[in-house]
């Protein structure tokens, strides 16, 4: 009865806000604190490039999250990896580096890095379900045995950290059932903050939910939990919200990537134009091209745009055809 009476007052909110094209809804739980939001690490999208020109037009995210550095024994990153990481490639951005790794002393060594580029933070990624990974017992491969995360992460917390460390986990490897026991597990150590990534890893990116996961995460008070998954609309930040009002901080992935703007909406400001749009998909094309070449560039943008053209079927088609970045836009924002 509660729920549903917090649920409407929100939607009122956010629906009157949107008579004149603007939400007006502000993100505040229950404690009136406005919510954070990270822009969640996707390989192979989010990069530099990305993250800057997502921060200058639209804004909104308060921290943008690197995809993982997949950790070795000569500790030897790739280009790609150190380029990402580097201070210079950031500027003017809050970012979160990841490691993917389940060797604590690999941890350490690469905690010592980031540590020493000026980073405050750290992520471990515990969700990746990729099978190349999983099947090294790294990511979400590390739920499948609880009792090895749990030496794992009592060996990680027994040393003395060079920066804070942040998880970013599935729920369970096949069943949300195991969440009981991995939450008690990651409930016993000192996280900076706690992404759940409310699927298990059998269900990769499908739209099989477990928002209870997340509540139940919160119950146990949980170090600051951060919920991911599928929300794509302002509509949908609303729900979790009426559904969780002690929500602190949410990650999105796609939402962002589909609507840049999003974001910026979720703390009162206006929706994308199509010009907005259109100068977005542009920048990014022209960064990309600078940075590869133009066949990289515009098989990067197609694959972003294929997010907003989901379930459009006539886009889609137009989308896949177009042979520069005009044709994407146009493709995409049905401009003649
Ligand atoms: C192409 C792709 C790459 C991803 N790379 C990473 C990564 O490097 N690290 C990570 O923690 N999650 C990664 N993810 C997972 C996302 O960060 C996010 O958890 C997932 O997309 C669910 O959130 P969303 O529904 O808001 O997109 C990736 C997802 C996709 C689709």
């Amino acid at each position: 009865m509660r729920e549903n009476a917090e649920f409407n007052i929100v939607l009122w909110y956010y629906i009157s806000g949107r008579i004149n094209g603007r939400s007006q809804m502000r993100m505040r739980n229950r404690t009136g604190m406005e919510m954070k939001i990270y822009f969640a690490p996707m390989e192979g999208m989010t990069d530099g490039i990305l993250r800057s020109v997502h921060q200058k037009m639209f804004g909104g995210v308060d921290v943008y999250c690197l995809p993982f550095h997949k950790l070795t024994q000569t500790m030897s990153l790739l280009t790609r990896e150190k380029r990402d990481i580097d201070p210079e490639e950031n500027k003017g951005l809050n970012v979160l580096p990841q490691a993917l790794t389940r060797d604590p002393e690999q941890l350490q060594t690469w905690l010592e890095y980031v540590k020493g580029l000026g980073y405050a933070c750290a992520d471990l990624n515990l969700g990746c379900p990729s099978a190349t990974v999983t099947k090294r017992g790294r990511g979400s491969g590390m739920l499948r045995d609880p009792d090895f995360l749990e030496s794992f992460l009592d060996s990680v917390f027994s040393r003395t950290l060079p920066v804070g460390l942040s998880v970013k986990t599935r729920i369970g490897y096949e069943q949300p059932e195991e969440w009981g026991r991995i939450l008690d597990i990651l409930a016993k150590y000192p996280f900076d903050h706690v992404t759940i990534h409310v699927r298990t890893m059998k269900e990769l990116y499908t739209e099989t939910l477990h928002p209870e996961a997340f509540e139940e995460a919160v119950r146990k008070g949980i170090s600051h939990p951060v919920y991911n998954g599928s929300l794509r609309t302002a509509e949908d930040v609303a729900a979790l919200q009426a559904r969780c009002p002690e929500t602190e901080a949410v990650m999105i992935g796609r939402g962002l990537l589909a609507n840049p703007a999003l974001a910026r909406q979720l703390r009162g400001g206006e929706e994308a134009s199509k010009e907005e749009l259109a100068a977005w998909y542009s920048a990014l094309y022209d960064g990309w091209e600078q940075r590869f070449d133009p066949v990289t560039a515009l098989g990067r943008i197609k694959k972003l745009m294929e997010w907003p053209s989901e379930g459009d079927i006539r886009r889609k088609r137009l989308l896949k055809r177009a042979k520069d970045i005009d044709g994407c836009i146009r493709a995409i924002l049905n401009k003649e």
